[in-house]
């Protein structure tokens, strides 16, 4: 089975089914989809219009490429671009008969082999490993073989062979799908089987599952025409360009044109299939294309204004939705000084991290963004900056320490990626640099830990690791976003202290995110409210908030809710 293309499949079975992604139409696409409607267009079109010429006997036989007949004609005397253009009717359509019985059949195995009791799965799947371990073309011989000659015969071949490549990769699908807590949950509940599968399993494996059956129609137009070639497939008078290519070969050498026909038609068949395929992984995932948002400078004077020691300024900061042009950050300023935390809180969707985003240039696809001045160290941010000088003046530290790490890779590898890859360390000065961080936030035996994966440490460990990572570049801003939120109360506490501490004592800017204003009174210094995309009040002095020096009523009821944390002064444990 040709899998078009293996990284596109895994990053279509990647993509997260939660929120609803724009469909970005691209060439690749475009041009496979037109190659495909000249194909449809000649399948329903030449056996009606040249149906007569491709297979009246008689006129000049074994002629080469002459006016009347550019492809030449067979020992019959029959036109061979007529004879070209009207198989590819049969052709296709017993590709596309066999690519539907496969997809189908072995879709319905994969996503049953995961939902079946336990014995039948282990049952199930390792017959998938052993089936999918013999090359598909063989599997189609053998089966056209056991089944005979003719048209119906090949159609089956090739689907039972192609059936374990679906199966395979559905049960793939279906293994982390299954194992996701909504499946659970409606097992739980009694959801029956096959309502489980329709609603739940399948619509998640949508996207790579299409670019599959795209590469497998390419594969079994090759593989139908490769029956049909050595005598298993459509039978005289019956025709499809395998046939046509086995008539032609005795003669290839003294008429080499007459194979011309079939061969460009099943090359650029099979080519409409693979680009139609690969475009579909690239408009399901346009990150594979373009992998941020551009940030445009916005008309107006600058309101936001510096000093000696900012270290970053934000004016106007906006984002609007692409698809509907509805305002999720609306004209966002702030600035940030030298040794400064700044606080952003705010309910769940109300745009803090969209405009932390925009300030490290990684706003997500189908957004638009703009702002009047951002500049960060001195360097303007709505230029062009090379992503070498990005990371030198950024560091991030996420929410969930859990998924930001790579469980594959030993955090020496992982981490050090960025010290070598764009700030131009050497690979031993990047670990001797981490292992020196990770002694900094208290990591017991750094270098030991350098060759551990993300697993063997705690989720409070991993956060330090995290925030060595992000602080080793010596960066002029530490953005933040809800560092804590993944963490218990005490592993809390230590990593607001420590990331106090790496602040008071490098002097590094933080931009810290949080929806709870609590953590946030504790560790900042001033603070910004936003709700629905705006800020919406500004606390300066944090020391002496309390209901009564608040005055939007949004902040009042955030101040009454929150539970107050407290840090050692000065961030020291
Ligand atoms: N790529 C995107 N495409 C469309 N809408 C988006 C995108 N990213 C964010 N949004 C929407 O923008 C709004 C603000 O999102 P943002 O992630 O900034 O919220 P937040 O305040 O950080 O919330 P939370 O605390 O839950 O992370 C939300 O309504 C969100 O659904």
């Amino acid at each position: 089975m040709t899998e078009s293309n293996p990284a596109a499949l895994a990053r279509a079975a990647e993509a997260p089914a939660t929120r609803p992604r724009s469909f970005a139409w691209n060439a690749g696409l475009v041009i496979g989809m037109g190659m495909l409607a000249v194909i449809v267009v000649a399948a329903v079109v030449s056996p009606l219009v040249l149906g007569d010429q491709a297979t009246k006997i008689g006129g000049s036989p074994g002629l080469g490429s002459t006016p009347e007949h550019p492809l030449g004609t067979d020992t019959l005397g029959r036109d061979m671009l007529a004879r070209t253009l009207v198989a590819t009717q049969a052709t296709v359509l017993m590709a596309f008969t066999a690519t539907a019985l496969s997809s189908v059949v072995g879709i319905a195995f994969g996503i049953g082999v995961w939902l079946a009791p336990r014995r039948v799965r282990e049952l199930g799947l390792r017959f998938i490993e052993f089936a999918v371990s013999y090359p598909t073309m063989l599997v189609a011989i053998i089966v056209a073989a056991i089944l005979g000659q003719g048209v119906v015969q090949v159609v089956v071949a090739v689907a039972v062979a192609n059936i374990a490549g679906f199966a395979r990769l559905t049960a793939n699908l279906a293994a982390k799908i299954s194992a996701s807590e909504y499946v659970t949950t409606a097992k739980l509940m009694g959801v029956p089987t096959h309502r489980i599968a329709l609603r739940h399993v399948l619509p998640n494996m949508a996207e790579p599952t299409l670019i599959l059956i795209a590469g497998a129609f390419s594969g079994a137009l090759v593989e139908i025409s490769g029956l049909s070639f050595i005598g298993l497939g459509a039978q005289s008078p019956s025709f499809d360009w395998g046939t046509l290519l086995n008539d032609g070969l005795s003669r290839i050498v003294v008429n080499p044109v007459v194979i011309l026909g079939p061969a460009v038609a099943l090359t650029f068949a099979s080519l409409a299939a693979l680009l139609v395929g690969d475009g579909l992984a690239a408009a399901a995932n346009p990150r594979s294309n373009s992998t941020r948002a551009r940030i445009v400078r916005a008309q107006g004077e600058p309101v936001a204004t510096g000093g000696d020691d900012v270290v970053l300024v934000a004016d106007g900061i906006t984002v609007l939705h692409g698809g509907t042009g509805k305002p999720l950050v609306d004209d966002v300023s702030f600035t940030i000084h030298r040794g400064e935390v700044l606080g952003i809180v705010g309910e769940s969707g109300s745009g803090k991290s969209l405009t932390a985003s925009v300030v490290a240039k990684l706003l997500g696809e189908g957004l638009e963004a703009s702002a009047r001045r951002l500049e960060l160290g001195g360097t303007d941010l709505l230029g062009r900056v090379p992503d070498r000088v990005l990371a030198s003046k950024i560091g991030l530290v996420y929410q969930d320490p859990g998924t930001a790490l790579n469980p594959a890779l030993v955090l020496g590898t992982q981490l050090s990626d960025v010290l070598t890859i764009r700030l131009g360390f050497s690979r031993r000065s990047a670990l001797d640099l981490l292992a020196r961080a990770f002694r900094a936030v208290k990591l017991t035996d750094p270098e030991g830990r350098l060759r551990q994966y993300p697993h063997q440490l705690s989720g409070g460990m991993k956060q330090r690791a995290m925030i060595a990572s992000a602080m080793a570049g010596k960066p002029d801003l530490l953005i933040a976003d809800e560092p804590t939120t993944a963490l218990d109360v005490t592993v809390q506490r230590e990593v607001l202290t420590l990331l106090k501490r790496m602040n008071v004592d490098s002097g590094t800017a933080v931009l810290f995110i949080s929806h709870d204003l609590g953590v946030v009174r504790a560790l900042c210094d001033r603070v910004l409210v936003m709700k629905d995309g705006r800020i919406v009040e500004r606390i300066d002095d944090v020391a002496t908030l309390s209901e009564d020096t608040v005055e939007h009523p949004y902040t009042k009821q955030l101040l009454a809710a929150t539970p107050t944390v407290t840090i050692p002064a000065g961030g020291h444990s």
